[in-house]
């Protein structure tokens, strides 16, 4: 633990603010956003619907918790007054451009842990702290685990209404039944446990396929290539804001064009991918496989094929790409930090004889695990969580959280928050060496997967997937960073965020076999 930093300029996160950080193609103010910009002055507030008169001078805090008014203004109990709002405060949504865990980070900073922001006629409420996550995540959160579903993909005509748990705006019987599924038939240990054989078979072809390949020209073929591509553009529209959810009036016009895509990615291009699979097996023409897989249980479930494709999809969009991003973010900090990778190649090189790591190796490996661990919390490919919804009207830390309320946990800033971690921006993944803390969701200093009932289902999975693949490229590879032309630490390790949080300057690695591959 560190003293609490008292200054914004010497708590860490002002450095990826720099004009060089901030998203190309957006309009933001190329000097770290000031007091002025965050702190609207009275007279702007006043123009908000005239719902502030704080004086001047007072610190927001203080008006707050004196005024007994909620962070949105309004007195505790009563509704919300309405608009209209400003579009300047809509402006600032845009200007957060693909780093907005960072502006809020910022804002935190000046507003302090529990914020209110008001896009157009959302409420948005952001915690960043460990308290504020707690309470949201735990305390309220039989209240807060609603999903903040777009607009446009609300309602019984959406293909996805309440076919997976993304999309599903409660937290009632139909997500409880898709949430139990997913908990017994695919993530459960015996059901992981299952599937071994099948990961460990793929992580080795992996192994054999960068072996015989250059890594920087590997995009992938056949039906991963296509999945890859329509997951990477869904990711990107899905972390657009939409004038629909801003403004509801605008609902019944797909304005932005949002919903034709959406729609066109979901149904046509990922949905005809499962399509033609789940017609052989419905016809019995697949011969493919004897194993059961998750889908032969939901054909034998009575599954149709759209509820189907809409947990495959839910799936893959979700499990994808968090999982190749961390596993980047990884590797790069692995290069990066040379005598850490030096000690990782120890613990995994000293133990194996030969070229297969199997997953029950991996409890050999507590320092992989914990680089793992240290990845995830500078690295959370779900900075600010999904967002969530507040179900009913409730209070939080003395102030109220309006019913439909989107509701954010910025997990990002309380991972690099220097009151709770040592030299919180450098990689060390000795700090959680025998240390209790883990993502299991218990912690609220760290949580890359969530928390409660919206934690992510797939904690178990990617970590086994990810501690495997990378400890078989150890084992295997060498690792150069592309010609070998560029000091390691030069890396640059600036992110952006759609969802998930991705490296802006993709990693290139030359992997140098260090002994012949086995064939088996
Ligand atoms: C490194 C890997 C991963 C990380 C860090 C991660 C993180 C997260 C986070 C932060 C959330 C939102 C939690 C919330 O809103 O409170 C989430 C939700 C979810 N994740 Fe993951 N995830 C990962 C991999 C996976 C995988 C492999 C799958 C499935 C194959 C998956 C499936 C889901 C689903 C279905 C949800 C939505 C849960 C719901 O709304 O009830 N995730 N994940």
């Amino acid at each position: 633990m560190t003293e609490g930093c008292q200054s914004p300029a010497h708590c860490g996160l002002l450095h990826h603010c720099s004009p060089s950080s901030s998203d190309v193609g957006t309009t933001i103010d190329p000097l770290p956003l000031s007091k002025r910009r965050l702190l609207q002055d009275d007279s702007e507030r006043d123009r908000d619907g005239g719902n502030f008169s704080r004086r001047k001078g007072q610190s927001l805090k203080h008006f707050r918790k004196k005024s007994g008014k909620s962070y949105n203004g309004s007195s505790k109990k009563q509704p919300l007054p309405p608009g209209p709002y400003p579009w300047p405060i809509v402006g600032n949504l845009f200007q957060m451009g693909k780093i907005p865990h960072i502006r809020l980070a910022e804002m935190a900073q000046v507003h302090g842990p529990l914020m209110t922001l008001r896009l157009g006629q959302q409420i948005t409420i952001v915690g960043s702290s460990a308290s504020a996550a707690s309470e949201i995540l735990k305390t309220h959160d039989h209240l807060l685990a609603g999903r903040d579903v777009p607009r446009l993909l609300q309602g019984k005509e959406s293909i996805v209404h309440n076919m997976n748990l993304v999309f599903t705006s409660g937290t009632g019987d139909g997500w409880r039944k898709i949430r139990n599924l997913y908990a017994s038939k695919i993530f459960s240990s015996k059901a992981l446990e299952s599937r071994v054989d099948m990961r460990e078979k793929k992580v080795m072809e992996m192994v054999k396929y960068i072996a015989s390949k250059d890594l920087v020209d590997f995009e992938g073929s056949g039906i991963g290539a296509g999945i890859k591509d329509s997951v990477r553009r869904l990711s990107t529209l899905g972390a657009q804001p939409q004038i629909a959810d801003l403004y509801p009036i605008f609902g019944r016009w797909d304005l932005q064009g949002w919903k034709k895509q959406v729609v066109q990615i979901i149904e046509q291009e990922l949905g005809t991918i499962w399509e033609d699979i789940l017609q052989k097996k419905t016809s019995g023409s697949n011969t493919s496989s004897d194993h059961q897989d998750f889908t032969d249980i939901l054909i034998e479930k009575g599954s149709t094929h759209q509820q189907i494709n809409a947990m495959m999809q839910e799936l893959f969009t979700a499990g994808t790409e968090s999982m190749n991003f961390t596993t980047e973010w990884l590797v790069a900090e692995l290069l990066r930090n040379q005598e850490i990778m030096q000690k990782v190649s120890d613990e995994v090189r000293n133990k194996i004889d030969g070229n297969v790591v199997k997953e029950s190796d991996l409890v050999h490996f507590p320092f992989l695990e914990a680089c793992l661990k240290e990845t995830l919390r500078l690295h959370p490919p779900g900075p600010l969580l999904l967002p969530h919804r507040a179900m009913q009207t409730c209070e939080v830390m003395g102030y109220t959280i309006p019913k439909d309320s989107q509701v954010m946990v910025n997990i990002w800033a309380i991972s690099r928050d220097p009151k709770i971690w040592d030299d919180p921006l450098s990689f060390k993944p000795e700090r959680f060496v025998g240390s209790e803390m883990h993502y299991k969701g218990k912690d609220f200093e760290y949580l890359p997967f969530g928390s409660g009932r919206r934690m992510c289902p797939g904690e178990a999975l990617s970590s086994k997937t990810i501690l495997l693949s990378v400890a078989s490229l150890i084992l295997n590879f060498d690792w150069f960073l592309v010609n070998n032309t560029m000091n390691p630490e030069d890396l640059n390790m600036d992110d952006a965020l759609d969802f998930p949080l991705y490296k802006k300057e993709p990693l290139h690695v030359t992997f140098k076999l260090r002994h012949q591959l086995k064939t088996c």
